[in-house]
């Protein structure tokens, strides 16, 4: 079953520590979830992903549902069976991804229209159907099915859209019947704080059993998601799971861990990596850039991870100039390590209550002048 333990909410801000039981483990929160869009966190095994500390990963309704498509994952027993994967996995429902990846899309009250950006063939999906792909697919916390409108969009769009997603996310709940899955609500309202309360206010009422922050991190300055963010979470239950959708870099996890957030994910980390830019301790850094070519030094020093205590910044820059494959592994392995590892000393930081020293001295080091 899915429960959630709230242990301990700082003095001095909005962090907590916390607990998610789901029938394929525990999860302590807050934590970072590394994405594997489409059946796999690119480049790595499962093995490695749980050798990294890994809790739990989020999939992808919209790329499943094109490929492999759902008749292939039901045959494999469900997603956990068919990539090898026994821990927790979240998927999302699919709407993000249509607006951000399909072409000539058509939204209704029904759902929307959509081509496949794989061969342009015309689809469909509506709150029921990203409900029963996800069933299929067997994912331990799915998503309602919700649009996230772009930034900006003026308040009437925001208004409309929002009000849409709260009726799509009322269908969602009538149409899930699986108890062992956790249906999350997904809160909408752009950067407008009356239909953030709005949104809010609605889908608790709808008593899911936890709550996504939507609508954010798709361009607008981390001031304004922070803003939004600290608004938004005042509406939120504080006994339950507090989700916030596509964030995934140092900053923007302090600044929602301090503003009562417990889950994040991101495709970042693992974007950047397969292009040669790894996170340290002491900032980014280029690995392509000629300063490392002989730098027989790790990517980062203060790492635990297999790239850093195996290999050298030069090894590493040799490895991205020749195009080796392997290089995108161990760089996705450090990025992975870098924020798995950020979040255990987050949490370590919230249960000793020195949450915004340790925010603080990160920033310094990192190089955030903020
Ligand atoms: C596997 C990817 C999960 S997070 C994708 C995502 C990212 C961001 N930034 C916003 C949203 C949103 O508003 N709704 C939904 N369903 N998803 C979002
Ligand atoms: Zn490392």
């Amino acid at each position: 079953m899915f429960k959630f333990e709230l242990q301990k909410t700082a003095k001095d801000s909005k962090a907590r520590l916390g607990k998610i039981i789901t029938p394929h483990g525990e999860i302590e929160t807050p934590i970072f979830m590394p994405v594997g869009t489409r059946a796999t966190v690119k480049t790595m095994t499962p093995e490695e992903v749980k050798d990294l500390g890994a809790q739990i990963i989020l999939s992808n309704t919209y790329h499943l549902f094109l490929k492999p498509g759902m008749d292939i994952i039901e045959k494999a027993g469900g997603l956990h069976k068919f990539m090898n994967w026994d821990k927790p996995i979240l998927t999302d429902s699919g709407g993000f991804q249509v607006f951000s990846l399909s072409g000539n899309r058509k939204i209704t009250e029904e759902g929307v229209e959509f081509r496949s950006h794989i061969d342009g063939s015309k689809k469909f999906i509506s709150p029921e159907v990203s409900i029963d792909i996800q069933n299929t697919l067997g994912s331990d916390i799915i998503m309602a099915f919700d649009e996230c409108a772009p930034y900006p969009s003026s308040y009437e769009y925001i208004y409309d859209s929002m009000m849409r997603t709260t009726r799509w996310a009322e269908r969602c709940k009538a149409h899930h019947t699986r108890e062992d899955q956790a249906l999350f609500g997904i809160i909408q309202g752009g950067m407008y704080k009356d239909l953030r309360e709005i949104s809010a206010k609605d889908l608790v009422s709808m008593d899911f059993p936890g709550y996504a922050v939507g609508g954010l991190s798709v361009g607008e300055p981390l001031e304004i998601m922070n803003e939004v963010l600290d608004h938004t979470t005042e509406f939120m239950p504080q006994n339950k799971p507090r989700y916030l959708m596509g964030v995934g870099s140092p900053d923007y996890l302090f600044e929602a861990v301090e503003r009562g957030i417990d889950m994040a994910d991101c495709v970042l980390p693992t974007r950047i990596a397969r292009n040669g830019t790894v996170m340290t301790s002491q900032g980014k850094l280029v690995i392509k850039n000629a300063k490392y070519k002989e730098d027989f030094s790790p990517l980062d020093p203060e790492c635990d991870c297999y790239t850093c205590r195996n290999y050298s910044r030069a090894y590493m820059r040799h490895l991205f100039n020749v195009d080796e494959i392997l290089g995108l592994r161990l760089a996705t392995i450090h990025n992975l390590r870098f924020l798995i590892k950020l979040m255990e000393d987050i949490r370590e930081s919230i249960r000793g209550d020195y949450f915004l020293e340790f925010k603080s001295d990160f920033y310094r080091k990192y190089g955030y002048n903020k």
